[in-house]
């Protein structure tokens, strides 16, 4: 316990039933003796009354000793939980102050817990997302990590890793040899199993990933053809201009929604055509720039003027993309949804709201809610990066083996798997990495 001692309000700001300062490090004893006058038992809630340096009342309410290790941090730890009023908050954090902790920065009790081995990376990040959770699906799958199924995951991947590895080093132990046909074949099959592994983590991080940050779903298509009014509809809201006039839309309008717990970052956009008109034109820019980070792009058409709506040339290629035919009430026909050459196709009608529930199960289904089987858990982008990284790795190994450019090169490639695998649950870090996380942290967590 060489740290200094570190204490933040640990409740949101403003006003409410009570309150907690929290402070950690190797003070705690003094501090809490201090402003509580007497020695507090590990682990037991004690009514207190919280004096300030004159000996005057601050506050009543209870104190929480936890001592080193066993605690969130896994220093000693104490907890004054006061009436939440800021005035009162603060002047238990003065005291601290006083008596010698500093400010904590954000996230540094979470940092903290990490560094002493409370907690390995991956939770500790889902304890943030927890935080954050914008959705009861978020919070839950946020909760799967804190718990440690995705951590689980990735030291499985690790383990078959190593021993791999250890496979393919004892036969570098006798140099004079080449890999036997019979390791050669397990070390195959070995890394066949673990580039499964880490495709079928991929699969659930990016689900994850995707309940954590939103599916971004861009509308796009010709003018005219209902983008905007599908905007509405899908919110709810009267948030687009909506006219017969083709052009209407011209500026980005991006809404945040839910379907079903689902975040959906959703982006009507401008009408795209040819056209003289400067701010148009600024506008059609707009929403092709739009199309190329989209996790999927509803391209709208109406069906009426051409089966083959014009303008769909200028999607990028490999530009996730569902077409929507829209106003089937015009041609009355039923709303369906079907799977074709170029992909799914849904028809159905903005202004009458048929057809609405195929296009949010096929979004669920796009961002794959409720498809994959048991511990789905939240994840991150820098997850997937890592896990995009190793696999990599894994594939040049793979490569390696194939050409028989000898064992040195296939381990090396696996230890590098391994060292960027190790990057999600911090066995492997830097200061920068750790910097990063903890400062999107909130203040007191
Ligand atoms: N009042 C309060 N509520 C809180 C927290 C807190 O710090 N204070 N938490 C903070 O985020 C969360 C709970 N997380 C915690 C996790 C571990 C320990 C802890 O003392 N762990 C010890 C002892 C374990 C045991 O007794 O089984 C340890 O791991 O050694 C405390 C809180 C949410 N609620
Ligand atoms: N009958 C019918 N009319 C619709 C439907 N959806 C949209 N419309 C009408 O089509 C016209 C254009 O709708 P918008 O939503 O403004 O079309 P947009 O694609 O956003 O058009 P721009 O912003 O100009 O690119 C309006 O008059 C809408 O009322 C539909 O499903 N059925
Ligand atoms: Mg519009």
């Amino acid at each position: 316990m060489t740290q200094d001692t570190i204490v933040a309000i640990a409740t949101p700001p403003g006003i409410g039933g009570v309150g907690i300062v929290r402070v950690s490090g190797s003070r705690v004893r003094k501090i809490a003796e201090a402003i509580v006058g007497r020695p507090l038992h590990p682990r037991i809630a004690s009514v207190a009354t919280f004096r300030d340096a004159a000996g005057d009342f601050i506050d009543e309410g209870l104190a929480l000793f936890f001592q080193a290790p066993k605690s969130f941090t896994g220093e000693d730890v104490l907890e004054l939980q006061g009436h939440g009023g800021p005035v009162v908050l603060d002047l238990m954090l003065h005291r601290c102050l006083e008596l010698g902790a500093r400010m904590a920065r954000p996230g540094e009790f979470t940092e903290r817990a990490f560094l002493n081995g409370k907690l390995d990376l991956a939770r500790a990040e889902a304890v943030a997302d927890l935080i954050e959770s914008s959705s009861v699906l978020a919070a839950r799958l946020a909760g799967q990590s804190l718990q440690g199924v995705f951590s689980r995951r990735i030291e499985t991947l690790i383990e078959h890793l190593t021993r791999l590895r250890m496979l393919i080093e004892a036969t570098l132990d006798f140099p004079d040899e080449e890999i036997d046909v019979a390791t050669e074949q397990s070390v195959a099959s070995g890394l066949r199993q673990l580039i499964d592994m880490t495709r079928a983590i991929m699969t659930e991080a990016h689900q994850g990933q995707m309940i954590r940050e939103g599916l971004a779903v861009v509308i796009a298509g010709a003018p005219n053809v209902g983008k905007s009014s599908l905007l509405n509809r899908l919110s709810g809201t009267d948030a687009a201009i909506v006219t017969p006039i083709a052009g209407t839309t011209r500026d980005l309008l991006k809404l945040d929604i839910h379907v079903d717990g689902l975040p959906i970052r959703i982006v009507d956009t401008a009408g795209i055509r040819q056209t003289d008109d400067p701010v148009e034109r600024e506008g059609v820019r707009r929403a092709r720039e739009q199309l190329v980070t989209a996790d999927l792009v509803l391209w709208i058409h109406d069906g009426i003027e051409d089966a083959e709506p014009m303008g769909e040339a200028s999607l990028p290629s490999n530009c996730p993309v569902t077409r929507v035919r829209n106003k089937i009430d015009l041609a009355g026909i039923e709303p369906q949804l079907a799977e074709t050459k170029t992909g799914t196709e849904i028809s159905l009608s903005a202004e009458t709201g048929a057809g609405l529930d195929l296009l949010r199960d096929h979004l669920k289904a796009v961002a794959g809610v409720g498809t994959l089987p048991g511990g789905a858990f939240m994840a991150r982008r820098r997850h997937l990066d890592a896990l995009n990284r190793g696999l990599q790795c894994l594939d040049v190994a793979q490569e390696n083996l194939t050409n028989q450019t000898g064992p040195e090169l296939v381990a090396e490639e696996l230890l590098q798997a391994q060292r960027v695998f190790g990057e999600i649950t911090g066995q492997v870090t830097s200061d920068d990495l750790l910097g990063r996380i903890f400062a999107s942290f909130c203040i007191g967590k």
